[in-house]
């Protein structure tokens, strides 16, 4: 689950090709939405001509045409004109597809939040209209607040879980799989979860039938022990 909501492989247009369809487009990849800019050439920000150039997503060079809602699941307007962005928005209500007119709150669907990925790990801070600029402040805050490498320490947990449902499949075992991962989220310094490898996790995963969870150094310690 990605923002913007729902939508990956779906068609995500957006209309204008400035700095701030260059967010939105960033966003849009990041959920694995297919992506079509309308936008001329000729007043492209840097970042989309590169995202064209690397066939990233796909361009129609021109302003937008009606026809551009054909096939598309979600419109993203971000547009220096807004009687242009009124009839955008007009057009996606008659044809019930889900809008963002950048700016404009009376019509959005959904607003954009400040986003912070590392990773697998997104954080969207909303302050609900009242003041974007503040939300991009709160995020700032949020992301100095976390650990380095916390995206890098969540892959490992979701490879370890993955690891845990193979050793442990039955369905019947869903409360002790799911006490026995949280300790090992909580008792765990982050550190230890980012350094953890594949072997760790081997290791590991041998201390889930009696449910315990020792710390790194006592894992790598048996696992020496074993290879000896
Ligand atoms: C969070 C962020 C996400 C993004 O766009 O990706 C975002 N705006 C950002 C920046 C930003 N926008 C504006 C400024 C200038 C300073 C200021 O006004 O504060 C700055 C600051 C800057 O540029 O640094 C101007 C502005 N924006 C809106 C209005 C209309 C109005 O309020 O009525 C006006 C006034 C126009 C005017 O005065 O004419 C409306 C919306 N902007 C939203 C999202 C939605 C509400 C989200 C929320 O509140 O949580 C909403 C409702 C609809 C939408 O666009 O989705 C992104 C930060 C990204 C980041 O850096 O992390
Ligand atoms: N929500 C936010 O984060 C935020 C922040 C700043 C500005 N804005 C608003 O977003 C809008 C765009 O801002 P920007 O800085 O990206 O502007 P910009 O001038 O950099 O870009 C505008 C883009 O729209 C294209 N365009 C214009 N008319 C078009 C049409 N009819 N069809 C297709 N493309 C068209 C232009 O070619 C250009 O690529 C403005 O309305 C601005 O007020 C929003």
């Amino acid at each position: 689950m990605s923002f913007p909501p729902q939508s990956k492989s779906k068609h995500v247009l957006v209309v204008g090709g400035g700095e701030v369809a260059a967010g939105r487009i960033l966003h849009a990849l990041n959920a694995d939405a297919r992506v079509t800019v309308v936008s001329p050439t000729s007043g492209l920000n840097p970042e989309v001509s590169y995202r064209i150039a690397e066939n990233q997503v796909t361009h129609i060079d021109r302003t937008f045409e009606p026809s551009d809602l054909d096939n598309a699941d979600m419109v993203l307007c971000a547009i220096d004109d807004p009687e242009a962005s009124t009839q955008v928005w007009k057009l996606c209500k008659e044809r019930r597809i889900p809008a963002n007119i950048a700016d404009v709150p009376p019509e959005c669907d959904f607003y954009f939040g400040s986003i912070h990925r590392d990773g697998p790990l997104q954080v969207m801070v909303s302050t609900n209209g009242n003041g974007p600029r503040l939300a991009a402040i709160v995020r700032r805050k949020i992301a100095d607040a976390l650990p380095e490498n916390m995206g890098a320490a969540i892959e490992n947990v979701g490879s370890l879980r993955k690891m845990l449902r193979a050793v442990a499949p039955d369905a019947k075992e869903g409360a002790k799989r799911m006490k026995w991962m949280s300790a090992v989220c909580e008792e765990w310094e982050l550190d230890d979860l980012v350094k953890m490898t594949e072997e760790d996790m081997v290791a590991l995963l041998t201390h889930y039938a009696a449910g315990d969870v020792p710390p790194l150094e006592q894992v790598r310690l048996e696992r020496m022990k074993i290879n000896e």
